[in-house]
């Protein structure tokens, strides 16, 4: 599978995207004529400069306005032509891409266009250059691959074919189906984007939210079948218009065009296991089986108030490991790891972060399995000096500078804990706490399609519809990602200022990710009531919240008072299902656990409920000297 991405799909001025093209492992480009215009070098260097990367022109574009053109302009636009095939000689580009005109003289009929192209046709095929005829959705005469194809089948040139661009066919809702009866020789080049389903202007949608395939809503997956069925064997090339990207990091866009295409032509393979699809063989997306351990990077000083913390909720000191100052925490099915080591990776995300999570242990079927389509996804293995007797348990890098690692029973690793650890205290209570429920990671506004993406392409994690979170004092997006089970569950949340309260944790923690922990009790109340005589201070709810409760659910008054009195916020469906929250105080950094239970199958998290849960931390840290829980 040969891949590329066109260079406006990225930051950076012209010499910055190549790097960054070749670092992330694209076989080639498609230059944008403005990319180019804006360079220095001459055509012939910068012709050089790609191919001194590792990378090959794939496609020159765009040539705009040429077809159905009435004298004098029509002659003009062969000239326009002529010049830009000099040019193309010049950087070494063999492919040129002609998109249907949006020109206001341009004249209709499939046959006048045919004519035209054929005759352009000519032109290049004497210098031996290929024309490629792609339909835009908002064309003004060719707004549709079909049109399009007819036009090329028409003209009848060997040097002309058609590029598909699955923008343009799914945004316009064209089947892709239609597709499969184009000759894959006759189809040039074909170009790749999602885009989040949006109802507005065809142009604005295209130029400004296009995103990379599995980022998006539109049926990607569906229109690659459907090409790969043609027996197309040209490049894939991501063909990205997105604000945010413009304006993101060159290399990280980059990785994640390379990872979306992988992810794509995956998923092609698994759909359709007829086709054809030139890709080495990866283990399918893993199924996440639940949260192993949550790990906590600290020190010696601050450590007691997240012990303090742990006990109030519960928790017990299962183990002390046996070669590193590091010890477990349990409860139910919830293990928490507490790392106070002054070397290694725990200390230097110490180091970074403060008190945070520096680690998170999944369940998974098959540990080995997962790295290997984690770094076949691109993902960055990660390592660490092992001390006698420890496991070696495979671990790739994750959000916000922590690590991700993969416990299974198959080879063993989840005897960890009685390998590693010898064991401290009994249980002798617990507070019903039974499992993670679900984490809460936040990263800028700008990172979450990345991380989306990440975790959605190596795991079977599906992502819900995102919702926006009111902070006072801004927007913050949350995008929920769960196994189709519900038994793992992340939330991303996007601060895109940093006076919300998700934005200002990202400050204060140097970019940490995870912001609060959510643990399922089997009984709220029982659990609320057993917290607070352990000395656990909930985030106190006010009464106007209350008030609104009663009106909005009809709840009857014991059920409010049973609320109100444990601080406890209440969201429910029509089908009688509910979930239950309530938050403890922030600790160091501002990372604060959530106690929930969810009833009858619920899948929200509370979004109508986290203005208050937000205004209520807020006051809470506006009045300094946050009590340590
Ligand atoms: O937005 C545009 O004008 C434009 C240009 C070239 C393309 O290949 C495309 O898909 C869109
Ligand atoms: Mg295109």
């Amino acid at each position: 599978m040969k891949t590329s991405i066109a260079t406006v799909s990225i930051a950076g001025n012209l010499r910055e995207k190549l790097a960054a093209i070749a670092d992330a492992d694209f076989d080639g480009l498609e230059i944008f004529e403005q990319d180019f215009l804006q360079d220095a070098a001459s055509p012939r260097e910068v012709g050089q400069m790609v191919r001194d990367h590792g990378l090959e022109v794939m496609l020159y574009q765009p040539f705009r306005d040429f077809e159905g053109l009435p004298e004098p302009l029509r002659t003009r636009a062969f000239d326009r032509a002529r010049h830009k095939f000099d040019l193309m000689a010049e950087l070494g580009a063999e492919q040129m891409l002609i998109c249907s005109s949006i020109h206001p003289q341009a004249l209709g009929g499939i046959d006048r266009a045919a004519d035209d192209l054929a005759e352009l046709a000519g032109i290049a095929a004497e210098r031996g250059l290929r024309l490629g005829y792609e339909a835009l959705a908002w064309g003004r005469h060719v707004n549709d691959h079909r049109d399009a194809w007819e036009i090329v089948r028409r003209a009848d040139q060997p040097n002309l074919g058609l590029i598909l661009d699955s923008f343009h066919t799914l945004s316009r809702k064209i089947d892709p189906e239609t597709i499969r009866r184009i000759p894959g020789d006759k189809i040039f080049f074909v170009q790749l984007a999602d885009a989040p389903l949006i109802d507005m202007d065809l142009l604005y949608w295209s130029r400004h939210f296009r995103n990379m395939p599995g980022e998006g809503d539109l049926p990607v997956v569906d229109f690659m079948r459907a090409v790969t069925a043609t027996g197309y064997a040209g490049p894939l090339s991501l063909e990205i218009f997105n604000d945010q990207f413009r304006g993101g990091s060159p290399h990280g866009i980059a990785r994640d065009g390379h990872r979306s295409l992988i992810w794509l032509m995956d998923q092609v393979r698994r759909a359709e296991p007829a086709l054809t699809v030139d890709l080495p063989a990866i283990p399918e997306n893993i199924r996440v089986q639940g949260v192993e351990f949550i790990e906590f990077a600290s020190n010696a000083a601050e450590a007691p108030a997240l012990e303090a913390a742990l006990r109030q909720m519960g928790f017990h000191r299962e183990g002390q490991h046996r070669n590193k100052s590091v010890t477990v925490w349990k409860q139910g099915d919830i293990r928490i790891v507490l790392n106070t080591e002054e070397t290694g990776f725990a200390h230097s995300f110490f180091l970074n972060h403060g008190t945070g999570v520096c680690d998170i242990g999944l369940r998974v079927e098959d540990a080995q399995a997962t790295t290997a389509r984690a770094a076949a996804l691109d993902a960055t293995l990660f390592h660490q000096p092992l001390g006698p007797g420890e496991l070696d348990i495979p671990a790739i890098r994750g959000v916000g500078g922590s690590i991700l690692h993969f416990i299974d029973e198959k080879s063993g690793l989840d005897d960890v804990w009685q390998v590693e650890f010898q064991s401290t205290e009994q249980a002798a209570h617990d507070f019903g706490l039974t499992r993670v429920d679900h984490l809460a990671e936040t990263m800028n506004y700008d990172e979450m399609l990345s991380w989306t993406l990440f975790y959605s392409s190596i795991f079977d994690l599906q992502r819900l519809p995102m919702i926006d979170v009111i902070d006072p004092d801004g927007l913050v997006r949350s995008q929920a990602i769960a196994s189709p089970d519900g038994s793992t569950r992340i939330t991303l949340n996007g601060a895109q200022s940093h006076r919300t309260l998700a934005g200002g944790f990202l400050v204060d923690s140097m970019g940490s990710a995870v912001q609060h922990i959510a643990l399922a009790s089997k009984d709220i109340f029982a659990s609320a009531q057993r917290m607070a005589s352990a000395g656990f201070q909930p985030l106190p709810i006010p009464e106007n919240y209350y008030d609104d409760l009663r009106a909005r659910y009809g709840l009857d008054d014991d059920d409010i008072t049973r609320l109100r009195r444990w601080n406890i916020l209440y969201e429910a469906d029509d089908d009688g299902r509910a979930f239950l929250q309530f938050y403890g105080r922030p600790l160091q950094n501002g990372l604060f656990f959530e106690i929930v239970e969810r009833r009858g199958g619920y899948e929200g998290y509370g979004a109508l409920n986290a203005p208050f849960r937000i205004a209520a931390l807020k006051r809470l840290m506006r009045g300094k000297a946050i009590p340590r829980a």
